[in-house]
């Protein structure tokens, strides 16, 4: 079905002379987890900050749950929760008290503080101070007060920014299961790889405009023509590209000709062959021990 919960038309903001984002027709759907991406400067958060009624479009216009931003404001910003920028909170209040203060400003139910605190798993950590908490454990604290209201679409501005591995793992299985809660989700990120497994549809942002927008399995099958195209033979297999050449100038040259082409590429990595795999090869016994 298609239900779809945001849409902009012709989304259009310019300071002075120059055009931070130019004429974007965002489409997302009810359940999409929508990966928001571009390199910084590209326009995600001035659009973000434009979705969430923050600044005033140039031109065109937002519609969020089949509603006129201009028109029905308060009434959509009440069904967002949002993370932009690094969340801010009480030092010398435990996490649990962070969140208890932001419930009780909202007025929202006294059980919904427990059930944040599952769902992004600090409850463990609840009672410690959150001048304590790492960096990770701070963002998730920033998503569990965003989700406190129970909101219809959850945008998150670079969520994984200054995050070890660890932390955006641990943040991208977080974000996999809130459209299972009833969430939608916007989530920007200058980095294909950290989306890469989370989202179900993508959006490219480059200078201020859209150049890709579809589910994120029509972006990795661009991948392969590409390099068809170059004769060179190439696997798509559990989000890895398998090459069988590794000579130095044939991987740059590859390497070159993804990312030339908008195919951002995060890790490089010569697989060699296990003893096993030779062994299995060699004897011909692959598969069948
Ligand atoms: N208040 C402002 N006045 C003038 N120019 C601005 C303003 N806000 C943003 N810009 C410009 O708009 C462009 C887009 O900025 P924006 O912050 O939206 O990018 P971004 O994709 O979110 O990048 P980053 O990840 O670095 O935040 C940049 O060139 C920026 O300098």
């Amino acid at each position: 079905m298609n239900d779809q919960i945001l849409m902009t038309n012709d989304l259009t903001k310019k300071y002075k002379k120059h055009t931070s984002v130019d004429g974007l027709n965002l489409r997302i759907e009810r359940g999409q987890i929508y990966g928001f991406l571009g390199p910084n400067g590209a326009g995600k958060t001035t659009t973000i900050r434009m979705l969430l009624g923050l600044i005033k479009p140039t031109k065109g216009n937002i519609e969020i749950f089949g509603q006129s931003l201009k028109k029905n404001r308060l009434q959509i910003l009440q069904q967002i929760g949002s993370l932009v920028e690094s969340p801010t909170y009480y030092g010398n209040l435990t996490g649990r008290e962070n969140l208890e203060a932001v419930r009780r400003l909202r007025d929202l139910p006294e059980k919904r503080v427990n059930e944040v605190l599952e769902m992004v798993r600090l409850s463990k950590v609840a009672n410690r101070l959150t001048k304590e908490y790492s960096l990770g454990m701070k963002q998730r604290l920033g998503i569990a007060a965003a989700m406190l209201s129970n909101p219809d679409l959850l945008i998150l501005d670079e969520p994984t920014n200054g995050l070890d591995p660890s932390g955006i793992q641990e943040i991208r299985e977080l974000i996999k299961e809130l459209p299972e809660a009833g969430m939608s989700v916007l989530v920007s990120s200058h980095l294909l790889s950290e989306i890469d497994q989370m989202a179900t549809q993508v959006g490219i942002i480059n200078n201020g405009k859209m150049i890709f927008q579809d589910s994120i399995e029509r972006l990795r099958q661009k991948q392969k023509p590409l390099l068809k195209e170059q004769g060179i033979k190439a696997d798509l297999q559990n989000d890895f590209l398998w090459l069988s050449q590794t000579e130095p100038a044939f991987v740059s040259d590859m390497n070159a000709s993804l990312v030339h082409s908008g195919v951002s590429v995060y890790r490089l990595e010569e697989v060699k062959r296990t003893l096993e795999d030779i062994f299995l090869e060699l004897t011909g016994t692959e598969g069948s021990l």
